[in-house]
């Protein structure tokens, strides 16, 4: 995906991908996710449940884990699908902390199955946040 010349649309149909490889057994609501970086590069996630289910991670933290593990923290866009057609997937308050700590001003595509979505920034999302700023003694340890 070129890096100023990308389609929501694309990163929507990739994050309904990413929902094929759901792992919810439990709850049986399968969520998929397509992060886009700084470079263009896009890493999936989806949700990954658990016996001791309080241990699930959900597709957006999949997908941002992924893409911190290989050393992005830049990042221009989420998109997040489920199977709902009646309401556009909402991020959990979990994972729009985890999105927060890269950023605020950033998007969030919440999609439905036919691909309709509802675009919010980060911020949008989590008002008034706790973020990296207020731990200002525990600076990050650079990439580069
Ligand atoms: O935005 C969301 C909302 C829910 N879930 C997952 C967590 C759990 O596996 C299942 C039901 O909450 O959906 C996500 O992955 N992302
Ligand atoms: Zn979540």
């Amino acid at each position: 995906m070129a890096e100023d010349n990308w389609n929501p649309q694309d990163l929507i149909t990739k994050s309904h991908e990413a929902k094929e490889c759901s792992y919810s057994p439990y709850s049986k609501f399968r969520v998929g996710a397509a992060l886009l970086t700084a470079d263009g590069s896009v890493f999936t996630g989806c949700n990954v449940e658990n016996a001791c289910t309080a241990l699930g991670i959900c597709a957006e933290k999949t997908a941002i884990s992924k893409a911190v593990s290989e050393g992005h923290r830049d990042f221009k866009a989420i998109a997040v699908a489920s199977d709902m057609v009646e309401s556009y997937i909402s991020p959990c308050g979990g994972c729009r902390q985890f999105m927060r700590e890269f950023g605020l001003e950033w998007d969030v595509y919440l999609s439905k199955p036919d691909g309709t979505f509802m675009k919010m920034t980060v911020e949008e999302l989590l008002p008034e946040s706790f973020g990296p700023n207020n731990m200002e003694r525990k600076k990050a340890v650079p990439l580069h």
